[in-house]
């Protein structure tokens, strides 16, 4: 009796058993339709057994099994099993999650090309003499492969039925392995690559040093220091060895860029790109010629994580402290933390790349863990790390958000004919629409936010729900007509700048501005062709873009994240500022940085002016250290929504009470739930119970059993939860 284990999208973690009379260990990895509650679904088949605890009698037979798709390969799986153990999200979601959905429906429209099958080193160590004399086949087979190193696609096609049979023997002996074969030599333009500096040399030679061996590096290199060189260089010595590169980025926007730089460096090697920005035919594409090993290089944000590639030879996570490569719905995965997961099971160097590294990444690399490479000067001879200086707010006030020193560096530039960035991490009119006499604050019905105002389109939006509503003409408290925008968001600052400025291109960049299709490709272009003197952008323009004509950024409203309650606010905000510092001065002319702030004496700001990373963290470390925060600890959060706030609390607490910590689990500690920070989000209350450790195992071991029971208690419908291991906010 044959049958298969079948992962399947459904909220329950474990594999479900089938009958498939015809599926053989060729088949782990397929896609298969199954009968599973009445409707017929695609899962993915995991292992091909004998048995079953389900009785026979109510085993049902799976569907068709889809053998014009290559199978997902043995260690892609392996990561599956290990997402799926490590965030404790059930595997039939985790698998499903990660592929392209038209291979979920079995809509797939590439044909397979066969893979070729080749000795391991266990199959190279093996002899004639290890092989009974009347096993004629089996000799016969091993010679073949061991006199052409290979059997192609095409010559197993010819040979027998049994020798193919043999074939998946070897195979599941460890003797022989199936592989695609890559394209012919990828071809390079190495004329347009710089010749590296010293720093990028030596980062370059330690990484080739080390391939074909599990390294996680930490390259640390300031802002413009050339770590892209670095990735490129690094790349072009494996493609030339037909391996292939798995290229990490946080977001969609950064995608377009280095994909540009990686196309022009390589023009005869197929790079696959995938991004949420995708149909679901260009993914499935992308994903088969990854699979098949016809794409030298596949460059995505985190789903990239998941795509098979058999010849797999290094991951770059490129700005990795950015929050974006942790998935904060759904299965709560860090692409990050997975691609070091898959270095080591691939046994292939990993590199995480940032000017400001995560204090997690920093603090692996100080304690021997990661190998550290630091790139401490600007690639570009001429550039220099631009002047950072604060602004005190107390003595020099700002108008429309904009103070005289801001407004003068503006005008100096503008003079010069360079551009210059006004960064404001808010978009919007103004966060704030307030009445003057009740003190009446818009909030949002269904969070616990306030309404943003849009004062374009007239509207007054929530930037957690999307909900909107007109501005009213008057308070709905009071009925006074005086109400008010208050503070300042993107579409605020540009307004002003027009009036200062009337001659000057003013170019606003945000999510509102890039909303339509190509919009943010246009307005790169612009600013690269220096069709715009000043930027005013949000978050979006601060990190990766290498603008060679800007000279100033003007920091707004910094300290708005200053004194937050959230632990990584300020680690974010250091990172964020020195990035977006750092798109000053990047080529010939020099760069300046002013910051407006109420509190010019905080340590973050005096770090920054400094631009010192490493004195930065080592602080912030010891810190951590004495609070019991990540690096020192690990943590994980379990997370309950309701429409009523005392149901999540109540759940919570049953499921504390599950625990039973003090007996069973002396290393792990749980906390009192309590509501989260935003406690009402599109119309739901929320609320939290943080669980913390002194280690990774303790925290793992203790989560498996401890999950498993939350799974079992009686929930009502009403009551949604879900647990976020290493939590991003708390
Ligand atoms: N060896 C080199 N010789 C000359 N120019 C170089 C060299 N390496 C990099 N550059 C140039 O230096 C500039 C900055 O490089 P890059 O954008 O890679 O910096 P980065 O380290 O990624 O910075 P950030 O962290 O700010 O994104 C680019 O214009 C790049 O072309
Ligand atoms: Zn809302």
């Amino acid at each position: 009796m044959v049958i298969i284990r079948v992962a399947l999208d459904v909220p329950i973690d474990r594999l479900f058993d089938y009958l498939a009379p015809d599926a053989d260990t060729a088949d782990i990895g397929r896609c298969v339709r199954v009968p599973f509650s009445s409707r017929q679904i695609s899962g993915i088949i995991i292992s091909v057994c004998e048995t079953s605890s389900v009785p026979e009698g109510k085993l049902k037979y799976a569907g068709q099994i889809d053998r014009q798709t290559p199978p997902l390969p043995q260690p892609l799986l392996g990561l599956f099993e290990f997402c799926s153990r490590y965030y404790h999200h059930p595997i039939g979601q985790v698998v499903m999650n990660g592929l392209p959905v038209l291979l979920r429906k079995f809509k797939h429209t590439g044909k397979e090309q066969p893979p070729s099958w080749r000795l391991t080193d266990t199959g190279k160590s093996i002899t004639l003499a290890d092989l009974p004399i009347r096993a004629k086949a089996k000799r016969q087979l091993i010679s073949l492969l061991s006199e052409h190193g290979i059997i192609t696609a095409e010559i197993c096609k010819a040979m027998s039925s049994h020798s193919r049979k043999l074939l998946h023997e070897f195979k599941d002996l460890g003797w022989v392995e199936q592989f695609t074969a890559l394209p012919e030599k990828a071809v390079f333009s190495t004329a347009s690559s710089p010749a590296p500096t010293a720093e990028q040399a030596q980062a370059i030679s330690e990484i080739l040093d080390r391939t074909g061996t599990f390294t996680p590096w930490l390259l640390n290199g300031i802002t413009g220091s050339g770590k892209t060189e670095v990735y490129l260089q690094v790349t072009a010595s494996l493609l030339a060895q037909q391996k292939q590169v798995l290229i990490l980025v946080p977001e969609i926007n950064l995608t377009p860029q280095l994909e540009a730089v990686f196309r022009k460096r390589f023009p005869g090697t197929t790079l696959v790109s995938l991004h949420s920005g995708l149909n679901n035919s260009e993914r499935l594409q992308g994903w088969l010629q990854a699979q098949r090993g016809k794409a030298g290089i596949v460059l995505g944000t985190r789903l990239a994580i998941f795509t098979p590639m058999p010849e797999l030879s290094l991951i770059i996570v490129d700005e990795e402290q950015d929050h974006s490569f942790k998935q904060q719905d759904g299965l709560r995965y860090s692409a990050r933390d997975l691609a070091i997961y898959r270095a080591r099971q691939a046994n292939i160097p990993v590199i995480l790349g940032s000017a400001t590294p995560s204090l997690e990444s920093y603090h692996q690399a100080r304690t021997g863990r990661y190998r550290l490479l630091q790139l401490h000067s600007r690639a570009i001879s001429q550039a220099a790390l631009p002047t950072i200086r604060c602004i005190d707010l107390r003595v020099i006030p700002a108008q429309e958000g904009l103070s005289e020193p801001v407004l003068d560096a503006l005008r100096h530039c503008l003079a010069r004919k360079q551009q210059s960035l006004v960064f404001i991490n808010r978009r919007g009119y103004s966060p704030v629409l307030l009445c003057k006499s009740c003190r009446w604050i818009a909030t949002c019905k269904r969070c616990s936010s306030r309404l943003v105002v849009h004062l374009r389109d007239r509207q007054l939006r929530c930037h957690y729900c999307g909900d909107q509503q007109p501005v009213s003409p008057a308070c709905p408290q009071c009925g006074d007509p005086d109400v008010l925008p208050f503070g300042h968001g993107t579409q605020r600052v540009e307004a002003a700048l027009i009036r200062h400025f009337p001659e000057a291109r003013i170019l606003r960049v945000d999510r509102d501005s890039i909303r339509h299709k190509g919009a943010w490709q246009q307005m790169l272009d612009r600013i690269h062709r220096g069709e715009a003197d000043i930027l005013v952008g949000t978050q979006l323009l601060a990190k990766g873009h290498d603008f060679p004509n800007l000279a100033l950024v003007c920091a707004l409203n910094a300290d708005a994240s200053l004194y937050s309650t959230d632990f990584r606010a300020e680690e974010h905000l250091f990172a964020q500022l020195i990035q977006v510092a750092g798109r000053a001065g990047r080529a010939n002319v020099p760069g300046s940085v002013l910051i407006q702030t109420e509190f010019p004496q905080h340590p973050l700001y005096q770090a920054l002016i400094r631009q010192d990373y490493a004195a930065y963290a080592q602080a912030h470390l010891k810190e951590r250290r004495s609070a019991g925060f990540p690096p020192f600890v690990y943590l994980a959060v379990l997370r309950a929504e309701a429409p009523v706030l005392t149901d999540a609390l109540e759940f919570l607490r049953q499921a504390a009470a599950l625990a039973a910590v003090t007996e069973n689990y002396p290393h792990i500690q749980l906390f009192d739930p309590v509501p989260a920070h935003m406690t009402r989000l599109k119309g739901l209350e929320r609320a939290q119970l943080l669980i913390q450790a002194r280690s990774r195992r303790h925290l793992q071991t203790f989560l498996g059993d401890w999950h498993q029971r939350i799974t079992a208690l009686p929930v009502h419908s009403r009551i949604r939860w879900h647990l976020d291991v290493d939590p991003l906010t708390l």
